[in-house]
């Protein structure tokens, strides 16, 4: 049996990468939009009705235009864009937490995880569930991405540069300095914590990968702990996951004269997480690609998981 599946946006940053992994699967038809059609609400409307799931990958003001427009209880969604991330009525597309590959399962309406917010879930979550760190535990943490995670302008931004702008570009941006970056409700509702982290992103000069650090201090925990304790219930927790691996704790192995190498998981769906640190002092770091399970590879995983497929299918480990 054949499903339907139209792609809104699909000539965006994600929405062309979706499509790169879609064509994977001989199950599944694309219903393709015509190009100059591609902002008509009649036309988008038309394919999403027709479609047995469609993907939005839009950004937020759009997707909830494409939401409105489906008129039927069949047409399942998966939507990239972080509007509904933290609303109940709506499933958080992040398999890999407790129940919630199940709640993906039954469900017809999901959100996928903000780029950065997926590998600071991931790497707080456990350790909340475990007691180890306390609900309200003053949280902080950065993360570098390459700059394809700002989509197609921050693309044009960094590529299409006029030469006054190129020596800017060239080093690391950080930004959101004023602490509303987007992802923050849903970094503090999934990983469990009462209050969002003190997050600082940074955006650099090449396109694809991100790294998310969370630093830790053991005698502020709970319990206090050390990195190879914070290693082992991070390990327990992803033991039976194929795309989140949690690395031996062999903090120097890791780093290439003494640096961490950001875009090492670019062009897969894994998501590796590494413990770094001693007694006191703890780094998690999770890295991934921020258009694969940062984006069009967690689109695809949370699609594989509704329509009963393997959950790896199409997607690179
Ligand atoms: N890039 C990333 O790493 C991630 C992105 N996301 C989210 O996914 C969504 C898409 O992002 P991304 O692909 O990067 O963005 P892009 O800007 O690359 O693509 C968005 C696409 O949507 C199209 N579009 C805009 N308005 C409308 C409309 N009214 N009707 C139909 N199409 C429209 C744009 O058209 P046009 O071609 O004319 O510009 C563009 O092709 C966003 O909400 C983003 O925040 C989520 C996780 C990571
Ligand atoms: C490098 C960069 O600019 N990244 C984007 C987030 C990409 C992403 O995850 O966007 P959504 O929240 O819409 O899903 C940012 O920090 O705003």
């Amino acid at each position: 049996m054949k499903h339907t599946v139209f792609v809104d946006g699909q000539e965006g940053t994600t929405g062309l990468k979706l499509l790169d992994y879609l064509s994977r699967f001989s199950s599944i038809e694309v219903l393709k939009i015509d190009p100059a059609k591609r902002k008509d609400p009649k036309e988008r409307g038309k394919l999403l009705n027709e479609a047995d799931l469609g993907f939005l990958c839009l950004p937020d003001s759009a997707a909830k235009e494409s939401v409105s427009l489906v008129k039927n209880d069949k047409t399942k969604l998966i939507n990239a864009s972080s509007l509904f991330r933290t609303d109940s009525s709506w499933v958080y597309g992040l398999p890999e937490l407790k129940h919630q590959r199940e709640r993906i399962q039954a469900s017809s309406r999901i959100s996928v995880p903000g780029c950065h917010a997926t590998g600071f879930i991931l790497s707080v979550r456990p350790l909340i569930e475990s007691g180890l760190l306390q609900k309200d535990y003053p949280a902080s943490c950065f993360s570098i991405s390459g700059y394809t995670g700002a989509g197609k302008s921050g693309i044009e931004e960094y590529e299409n540069a006029d030469p006054a702008s190129i020596d800017k570009l060239h080093v690391p941006r950080p930004y959101s300095l004023m602490h509303k970056h987007k992802h923050l409700p849903e970094m503090a509702m999934f990983s469990g914590l009462e209050y969002p982290p003190v997050f600082t992103p940074i955006k650099a000069n090449y396109p694809q990968g991100l790294a998310m650090f969370v630093p830790l201090t053991g005698r502020c925990m709970a319990k206090q702990a050390s990195a190879k304790t914070v290693r082992e219930i991070l390990a327990a927790y992803y033991e039976a996951e194929r795309f989140v691996q949690v690395m031996p704790y062999d903090s120097e192995a890791y780093l290439e004269d003494g640096h961490f190498l950001i875009d090492e998981c670019k062009y897969t769906n894994r998501l590796e997480i590494f413990v770094f640190g001693q007694e006191d002092h703890i780094t998690i770091v999770s890295r991934y690609d921020n258009l694969g399970k940062g984006a069009s590879g967690a689109a695809i995983q949370n699609m594989n998981l509704m329509l009963g497929f393997d959950e790896a299918s199409g997607l690179i480990l």
